[in-house]
């Protein structure tokens, strides 16, 4: 029963963002450190080798091309998405995690999401130095083509014309000063974490850093089974390597330290699976013949899965005359854009097809809900003629909805969203489209919403399940909340030496999560070496 092999400082399991910021944080601090990933390659810099054949000769993967991004849907020749024996969604399992194959949209929360949403300790005045790291590691731009120029600008203006020209927002860099604070009206170009015309993220930043250090080791094809603990000591971890039957065991030295960092719908399972979380789950789980430990060993802990969000989306489809659309193409992309992309990495394929986006708050009694938008280049479903793009419109920070990472009869991840449960938030959104729809230009026509619906008419189309609303944008957070399943150090309640870093930790931010996560993790990474011996 013992632990074979190697004795490390810091293991960490799960090669998302979270896990990467967290492995290379912890070598950099002299830890012997070894990050574990159950997926395989992705970039091409990582082994990655599936491509369209337009990409054959070049040292592209798919996933470095960030024009691909949307051909994820519908093809997955890789196998970068996670199996559905290994999770009820859709979420990459592979290096990098979901940022692997994501829009690569990276923009900075406003400092109310620390104030307003986060503990002591993590307040906008606490995260300084946290946000300070992620935006000097990370490259980003809002001008992803080499050749300097914008493309597919039509929709950029269409969408300009209407919310600064009419509707009274301001054009921004959102991520630059006082923007970045705060998301209050403004629109501006998209920010990717691109670099170079390709995907960069935490994979071609973060990771690169660690390997280059003798103490740090990478292991993919590598799934954590459970926990391995004493108590609330863990000792290491049971895995399963390149999906064969039999397990093994890695354990860490004493004072050494677990995080889990698989992501807010894979950290709950994992704590569950090692005999963490709710009493009534542990035992359907038990009697399914998937808990190791006895009842005796369970350590009780109720916030494990609970409260778990996504950020609620509506597609409105919009047409005018003045705009071009453009769909890309996975195999087959016109042989100019192609070109342009290969010999200069320039032109639409530097991109994942997002032309703006923009915010606002909806009031409501003493808080405020966030609104996102986010407009694409093409139509969706049944209105793809050209002229047609695609406005996202998200619910994001302080909403009041929230789900439960349950457990299906095998014991995987099977997460419940209950989007607007809490009537206000059905509300607050559709003020937040009703409000712009009052600026709407004459030249501008919404086509599967009445451009003169009220509030209440638009209340009740996006809380009625159609293929444009009540959508998962696949953002999961918060399912491993502060207070409720981990300390301010992120330390799991029950446990003295395991961690949570990931979405899981973080509350429904403002804007797409991942630049906050890995502000959240470089955070984590703070304070958990700021606990110094005091582990075991
Ligand atoms: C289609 C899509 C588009 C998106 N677009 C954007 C965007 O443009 N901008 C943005 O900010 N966000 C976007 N997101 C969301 C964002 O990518 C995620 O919120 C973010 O990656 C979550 O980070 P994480 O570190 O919590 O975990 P994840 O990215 O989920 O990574 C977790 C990793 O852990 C591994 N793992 C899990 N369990 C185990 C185990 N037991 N053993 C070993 N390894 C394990 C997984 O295989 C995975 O690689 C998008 C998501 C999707 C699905």
């Amino acid at each position: 029963d013992l632990c074979a092999g190697d004795e490390w400082d810091v293991i960490v399991i799960g090669s998302g963002p979270a896990g990467i910021v967290a492995a290379d944080r912890m070598s950099e601090a002299g830890k012997k450190t070894l990050l574990l990933e159950q997926g395989g390659p992705s970039y091409y810099s990582t082994g990655g080798r599936a491509r369209p054949a337009w990409l054959n000769g070049t040292e592209l993967s798919r996933v470095d091309v960030p024009g691909l991004y949307t051909s994820i849907f519908s093809n997955n020749e890789g196998d970068l998405m996670c199996a559905s024996d290994v999770v009820n969604a859709y979420q990459a399992c592979t290096v990098g995690g979901n940022t692997a194959i994501n829009a690569g949209l990276f923009f900075q929360p406003p400092a109310s999401d620390w104030d307003w949403y986060c503990p002591e300790g993590w307040k906008n005045k606490d995260m300084q130095c946290a946000i300070e790291k992620v935006r000097t590691k990370q490259p980003s731009t809002d001008k992803p083509s080499q050749d300097g120029k914008r493309y597919l600008q039509s929709g950029f203006e269409a969408a300009k014309q209407w919310l600064v020209d009419r509707a009274g927002y301001a054009e921004v860099g959102l991520n630059d000063c006082p923007s970045s604070h705060n998301k209050t009206k403004v629109f501006g170009h998209p920010i990717w974490n691109y670099e170079g015309g390709q995907r960069s993220g935490p994979v071609k930043t973060y990771l690169e850093s660690a390997l280059q250090r003798p103490n740090f080791s990478f292991q993919t094809g590598t799934k954590v089974l459970r926990v391995r603990r004493d108590g609330d000591v863990a000792k290491g971890v049971d895995v399963q390597i390149n999906g064969a039957s039999n397990t093994s065991c890695i354990s860490i030295k004493e004072g050494g330290m677990v995080i889990s960092s698989a992501g807010a719908l894979l950290s709950p399972q994992l704590l569950m699976w090692s005999g963490i979380g709710d009493p009534a789950i542990l035992s359907k789980l038990s009697a399914n013949g998937h808990l190791t430990v006895t009842s005796q060993e369970w350590i009780n802990n109720t916030g494990v899965g609970d409260n778990v969000f996504d950020n609620p989306n509506t597609f409105i489809e919009l047409y005018s005359q003045s705009i071009s659309s453009y769909a890309y193409s996975y195999s087959d992309p016109p042989p100019q854009d192609a070109q342009l992309y290969l010999n200069n990495r320039s032109g639409t394929y530097t991109f994942g097809g997002q032309t703006s986006a923009f915010w606002d708050f909806i009031p409501q009694g003493d808080d405020r809900i966030g609104c996102q938008g986010t407009i694409g280049s093409s139509g969706f479903r049944d209105y793809t003629d050209n002229g047609t793009i695609t406005l996202n419109v998200y619910g994001t920070s302080g909403l009041r909805s929230f789900g439960r990472v349950n457990l299906d009869d095998n014991g995987i991840a099977l997460p419940s969203s209950n989007f607007y449960s809490d009537p206000r938030d059905a509300t607050a959104i559709a003020t937040f489209i009703h409000n712009i729809f009052q600026a709407l230009p004459p030249t501008l026509t919404p086509l599967n919403v009445d451009r003169n619906s009220s509030v209440q008419e638009l209340t009740t189309w996006i809380s009625t399940w159609s293929p444009y609303t009540m959508g998962n944008v696949q953002h999961w957070s918060s399912s491993c909340r502060f207070g409720a399943c981990v300390d301010t150090n992120t330390r799991v309640l029950g446990m003295s030496n395991l961690f949570v870093v990931d979405a899981s930790i973080v509350p429904p931010l403002t804007t797409n999560p991942v630049m906050g996560i890995m502000i959240a993790a470089e955070r984590a990474v703070e304070r958990i070496l700021g606990l110094g011996s005091s582990l075991s």
